[in-house]
């Protein structure tokens, strides 16, 4: 019920934003932030995210990004997306740190709810979702990653994927930590997060963080071949098992999910907070100079 009637507020929210949708022969749609190629016939959805310059998950991003899942929920006909990014290089810098700083109290709120809804959304999709990650991925866009049910990494050494939250003087919140430790476990999750470690492919394979770890130029099309096996799978069986594998975390942040907005909207509007997060955009800024 929850998820529902965030999920109307999402759209809500979408429809005010105006877009128009372009359908290109109902193989294609798209909305500003994601591109959708969808293949009715083969069920199989690429949600292509394309937020330039690096994927951040703003919030209309992931107004976008719900609406568009939703869609791809609704028609009975698809049975799996592949994720990736429209810009190779960086699957997704993570949350958005312009929707966490010098904002109010109300906006921190907003954003902390789409959020939560997009993980909840992915988290416990009926869908087979298979990650294509080609590019870097910190923070939100390793979550992103981990709630599907396949992962790919290009095997680039200059890309890395984890939850470096601790670097940015900020804490992954309970549902990311959550999430890692049942990907990694707990030594290796408690390790890496303190340290805000982000892993190279081939340590992240190691570590379980990735499922596979395959040439550039094979992402997508190894993505194509492990989404076939998992359609081969009758729908009803593997389901009923994703989601009693995933239920109850998910149950732990519905359960308290205003709470949990009050704690981000409390964390995030301290002056040492906002000071850390400052110190850290200048830093990405002075990179580039
Ligand atoms: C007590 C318990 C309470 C619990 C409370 C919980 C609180 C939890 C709070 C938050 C959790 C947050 C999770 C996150 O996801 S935080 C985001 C983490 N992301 C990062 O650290 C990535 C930062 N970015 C980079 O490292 C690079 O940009 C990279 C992705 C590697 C791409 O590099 P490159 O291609 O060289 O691009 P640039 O660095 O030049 O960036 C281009 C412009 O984009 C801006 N940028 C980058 N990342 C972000 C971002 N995440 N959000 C917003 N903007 C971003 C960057 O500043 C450049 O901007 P400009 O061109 O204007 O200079």
């Amino acid at each position: 019920m929850a998820l529902a009637a965030a999920g109307r507020v999402l759209l809500q929210a979408g429809s005010r934003l105006g877009r128009r949708e372009v359908v290109d022969g109902a193989r294609r749609f798209a909305n500003k932030r994601v591109e959708v190629e969808a293949d009715e016939a083969a069920g199989i959805a690429v949600m292509k995210l394309k937020n330039p310059p690096v994927n951040s998950l703003s919030l209309e991003f992931l107004t976008e990004f719900l609406i568009s899942l939703e869609k791809l929920e609704n028609n009975k006909n698809f049975r799996g997306v592949i994720l990736t990014s429209e810009r190779p290089g960086v699957f997704s810098a993570g949350l958005d740190l312009m929707e966490m700083y010098g904002r109010n109290p109300a906006h921190y709120a907003e954003y902390w709810r789409a959020v939560q809804e997009l993980w909840l959304r992915l988290y416990l999709s009926n869908m087979i979702l298979v990650c294509a990650i080609n590019g870097t991925s910190p923070a939100g866009g390793c979550l992103m990653a981990l709630t599907c049910d396949h992962r790919i990494m290009a095997d680039n050494p200059k890309y890395t994927i984890g939850l470096n939250e601790s670097q940015l003087g900020i804490v992954a919140p309970f549902w990311f930590k959550d999430n890692f430790v049942n990907t990694v476990g707990y030594r290796t999750a408690e390790h890496a997060l303190q340290l805000g470690l982000l892993f190279p492919p081939a340590e992240a394979l190691k570590l379980g963080i990735v499922d596979e770890v395959v040439p550039e130029d094979q992402v997508h099309s190894k993505a194509q071949s492990v989404m076939a096996q998992w359609m081969a799978i009758p729908d009803h069986s593997r389901q009923l098992t994703k989601n009693m594998m995933r239920k109850a975390m998910a149950d732990n942040l519905i359960k308290q999910r205003e709470a949990d907005i009050q704690n981000f909207v409390s964390f995030i509007s301290r002056d040492s907070i906002q000071k850390s997060l400052h110190t850290y955009l200048e830093k990405l800024k002075q990179k580039k100079g």
